[in-house]
C-alpha cells in the first residue's frame, strides 16, 4: 500500500495489548530525540563510493520510518525519499505529514519489491529482522547498493567490522562491500529503551569487486562449502572440499595450507575461489 497523501483521519490508538506487541515483534524503539535522529541520519552524507550518472539518480529508502524522526531529518524538496513501514498506523501517521518528496509505504521491507535504481539505505532497524534485512539490501548488488548506514546491536555491529576475527558471513560479502563502524548510541537514546545498546553499520560498496556480482552465488556456495568442513585450517577444509588435486588447489591459490580459514583475506578467498574452479574443471 502506498500512503503518499493524508488518508482519512483514523485514531493512531490501540488497545494497549496490541500496541505493545507491535511494539515488541517490530523492534519499535524510536528515537528520543531530533537531535539523536539528526547524528544517525548525518551519516548518510559524503560516502557514496560510486558517484551515479547524475544525483537525480539516486533514491534514499529509509527502512522502518516508525514515527518519522529519521524521515523528517532527510526529508528534502529534490531528494526522493521512499520511506517503508510495516506498522499501518504509523505509516498512516506519516504520511499524513505531506513531507516533501517523501513517499511513505504501508510494507514489509523484506518482500517489499525495490526500486530498480541506484539506492542509498538507511534504517534503525528492528533488532528481531534486522539481519535478514542487512541481506536483503546487500543482495541488490553493489550497482545498485550505492550506501548503507544501518543501526544495530552493538555486539552484530562489531562482529561484521571483525571484532571477533573472519566469519563466513562477512567472507561471503566482502568480495563486494566493505563493513564499517559508525557512531555509537545508548540505549538511553530510544523510547521504549531497548535491551541492547546500538551502534551504525556502515555499507559502502567496492568500486571494482573481486569477484564479478555475476558470480556471486557460486563464490558463495564455495565459502559456505570452505566454513561447513568445520576445521580451522586451509589445508584441512581443502582436504574436505576436494578430494583429489587438494594440495594443488592450495598452492595454486598462494594460500598456506597451515594458514587458518577464519584468518583468510578478501584477495585469499578470491585466489582460492579461482584456483577451485581451475581444480574443479579438470
Ligand atoms: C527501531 S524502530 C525505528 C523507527 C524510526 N525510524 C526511528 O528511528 O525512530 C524500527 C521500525 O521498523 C518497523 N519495522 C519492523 N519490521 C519491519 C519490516 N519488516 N518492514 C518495514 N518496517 C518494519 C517498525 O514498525 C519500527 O517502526
Amino acid at each position: 500500500m502506498t500512503l503518499k497523501s493524508p488518508l482519512p483521519p483514523q485514531s493512531v490508538s490501540a488497545p494497549a495489548d496490541s500496541r505493545s506487541t507491535a511494539r515488541r515483534e517490530w523492534g519499535q524503539n524510536f528515537f528520543r530525540t531530533a537531535a539523536a535522529a539528526c547524528r544517525f541520519s548525518a551519516q548518510l552524507d559524503g560516502s557514496d563510493t560510486i558517484p551515479p550518472d547524475s544525483p537525480n539518480d539516486l533514491m534514499t529508502v529509509e527502512i522502518g520510518a516508525g514515527s518519522g524522526r529519521v524521515t523528517k531529518v532527510l526529508a528534502s524538496p529534490g531528494t526522493p525519499l521512499l520511506a517503508v513501514e510495516i506498522d499501518p498506523r504509523w505509516a498512516r501517521r506519516l504520511a499524513a505529514e505531506s513531507l516533501p518528496d517523501v513517499t511513505v509505504v504501508n510494507e514489509d521491507f523484506l518482500t517489499l519489491q525495490l526500486p530498480g535504481q541506484p539506492v542509498r539505505l538507511i534504517g534503525n532497524l528492528p533488532f528481531v529482522t534486522g539481519t535478514r534485512m542487512l541481506r536483503r539490501c546487500l543482495d541488490m548488488g553493489p550497482a545498485r547498493m550505492r550506501q548503507g548506514v544501518f543501526l544495530l546491536q552493538r555486539e552484530y555491529v562489531g562482529k561484521r567490522t571483525g571484532a571477533w576475527g573472519g566469519n563466513l558471513f562477512n567472507a561471503q560479502w566482502e568480495p563486494w562491500y566493505s563493513f564499517d563502524r559508525g557512531l555509537a548510541f545508548s540505549r538511553q537514546d530510544f523510547t521504549p529503551v531497548p535491551r541492547a545498546d546500538t551502534q551504525t553499520l556502515m555499507v559502502a560498496p567496492h568500486r571494482r569487486p573481486s569477484v564479478p556480482w555475476r558470480e556471486k552465488a557460486a563464490y558463495q556456495r564455495f565459502v559456505q562449502r570452505v566454513f561447513d568442513t568445520g576445521q580451522m585450517t586451509v589445508g584441512d577444509a581443502a582436504r574436505k572440499v576436494l578430494r583429489r588435486g587438494h594440495a594443488q588447489f592450495v598452492r595454486g591459490a598462494g594460500v598456506r595450507p597451515a594458514d587458518r580459514v577464519k584468518d583468510l583475506t578478501v584477495p585469499e578467498w578470491t585466489a582460492l575461489f579461482r584456483a577451485y574452479g581451475r581444480t574443479a574443471d579438470r
